[in-house]
């Protein structure tokens, strides 16, 4: 299970967070780090901060936007210390550990993701993530430091290992791929394409459009939505468009 769980760190500024938690995430069986445009790295910092998980740090993929970061994920997870504009569904870390191995064990892959030492991530970047996990930390001093952070979660997605291997005795089934649940890729084509509509028929005005979109990421991102309902909510938004174009014309 633990191998379908990868940490992404996004702009990260200092490489010895990157060492820390490259270390944190060994001590708990985790394995696949992803770095989005990291400010430095590689680098001897990170290497000695790792101590000894040098072998995450050499296998960590860097890439330059979260989308590439989240490519094949069913279910991402963002990482906050302050509450933010909208509410979004929000888990604290022991509920959404066990979310992820839910997830893990109908054959999904699992990001979570992590902030920013001096700013977190972004709100456009807490759009992309499902669901928010806060560690409910002092809220006079809310803030952990990154590894910090990462070694808190990486614990919680141990336990659930550890529970799912003691619990494994039924026969692994075969999903059906009609049933799996999107991937965070496809689900951010799927937005696109939803985003492109609206406009076209009206309803969202890219000039004013008041988190619209914010509002309908949050609502399909409740939904778990599962392949062949993806196809059709697909097929729907292209006749829409359709007929949208043909009333224009
Ligand atoms: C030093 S914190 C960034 C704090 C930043 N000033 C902010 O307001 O988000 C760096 C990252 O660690 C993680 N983190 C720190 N404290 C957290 C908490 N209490 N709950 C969840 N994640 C936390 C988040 O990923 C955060 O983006």
């Amino acid at each position: 299970m633990l191998h379908k769980f990868r940490i992404v760190l996004v702009n990260t500024s200092h490489p010895g967070n990157i060492g820390g938690a490259a270390r944190a995430m060994k001590t708990m069986g985790l394995s696949r780090l992803v770095l989005v445009q990291p400010e430095i790295f590689p680098s001897e910092i990170a290497d000695a901060r790792a101590s000894g998980a040098t072998d995450l740090l050499q296998s960590a993929q860097v890439v330059n936007s979260l989308d590439e970061a989240l490519v094949g994920c069913q279910l991402v997870l963002g990482t906050s210390a302050r509450e933010r504009h909208i509410p979004w569904p929000l888990l604290e870390p022991r509920a959404a550990a066990e979310r992820c191995g839910a997830c893990t064990q109908q054959g999904g892959e699992v990001a979570l993701v992590f902030g920013r030492e001096h700013a977190g991530l972004t709100n456009e970047e807490l759009q992309r993530c499902h669901i928010h996990i806060h560690i409910p930390s002092d809220p006079n001093f809310a803030s952990l430091n990154l590894a910090a952070a990462v070694q808190v979660l990486a614990y919680e997605l141990r336990l659930v290992a550890l529970s799912a291997e003691k619990d494994s005795v039924a026969p692994v089934h075969t999903p059906d791929p009609d049933t799996q649940p999107v991937t965070a890729d496809e689900l951010e084509q799927f937005y696109q394409h939803l985003e492109q509509t609206l406009i076209d028929i009206r309803f969202l005005d890219p000039e004013r459009p008041r988190h619209l979109m914010a509002r309908l990421r949050r609502l399909y991102g409740r939904a778990d939505i599962e392949r062949l309902e993806m196809n059709i909510l697909r097929g729907i938004l292209t006749e829409t468009r359709k007929i949208a174009r043909q009333s224009i014309t």
